[in-house]
C-alpha cells in the first residue's frame, strides 16, 4: 500500500519497459534508460524514422521500413502514419508494464 502510494506520487505507474529489440531502436534515436511513457516511446520512434530517413520525402505520411530493424519488428515493408494500428500491435508485443 505505502510503496504503491509512493509510486503513484512519483508518476511511475505509466512507465513501460521495451523488450530489447525495441529498446535498441529507441536508443538509436537518443533514448536513455530502460523505462518510458508511451508518449516517449512514440516520440523516439518518430525521431528514429526521421534520423534514418525512412519516410517518403514526397508522401511524408508513408514510412518505408523494409530492410530496417523497425520493419523487422513491425513485420511490414511500409505503412502509413495515418493508420497507427500496426504500430500499436507491435508495441503490444514489445512493451511490458514497468509497474511491477
Ligand atoms: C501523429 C504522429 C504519429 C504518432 C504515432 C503513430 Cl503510430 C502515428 C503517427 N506522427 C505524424 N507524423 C509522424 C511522422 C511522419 C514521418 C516521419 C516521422 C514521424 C508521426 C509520428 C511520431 C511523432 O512523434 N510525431 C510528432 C510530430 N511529427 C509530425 C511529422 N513530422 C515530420 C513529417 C515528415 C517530414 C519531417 C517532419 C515529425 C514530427 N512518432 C511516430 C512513430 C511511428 Cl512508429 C510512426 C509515426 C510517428
Amino acid at each position: 500500500a505505502a510503496e504503491n502510494a509512493c509510486r503513484v506520487t512519483l508518476g511511475q505507474v505509466n512507465q513501460v519497459r521495451p523488450k530489447l529489440p525495441l529498446l535498441k531502436i529507441l536508443q538509436a534515436a537518443g533514448a536513455q534508460g530502460e523505462t518510458f511513457t508511451l508518449k516517449e516511446v512514440m516520440h523516439y520512434l518518430g525521431q528514429y524514422i526521421m534520423v534514418r530517413q525512412l519516410y517518403d520525402k514526397r508522401q511524408q505520411h508513408m514510412v518505408y521500413c523494409g530492410g530496417d530493424q523497425l520493419g523487422e519488428l513491425l513485420g511490414l515493408e511500409s505503412f502509413s502514419v495515418k493508420d497507427p494500428s500496426p504500430v500499436y500491435d507491435m508495441l503490444k508485443r514489445n512493451l511490458t508494464s514497468a509497474a511491477v
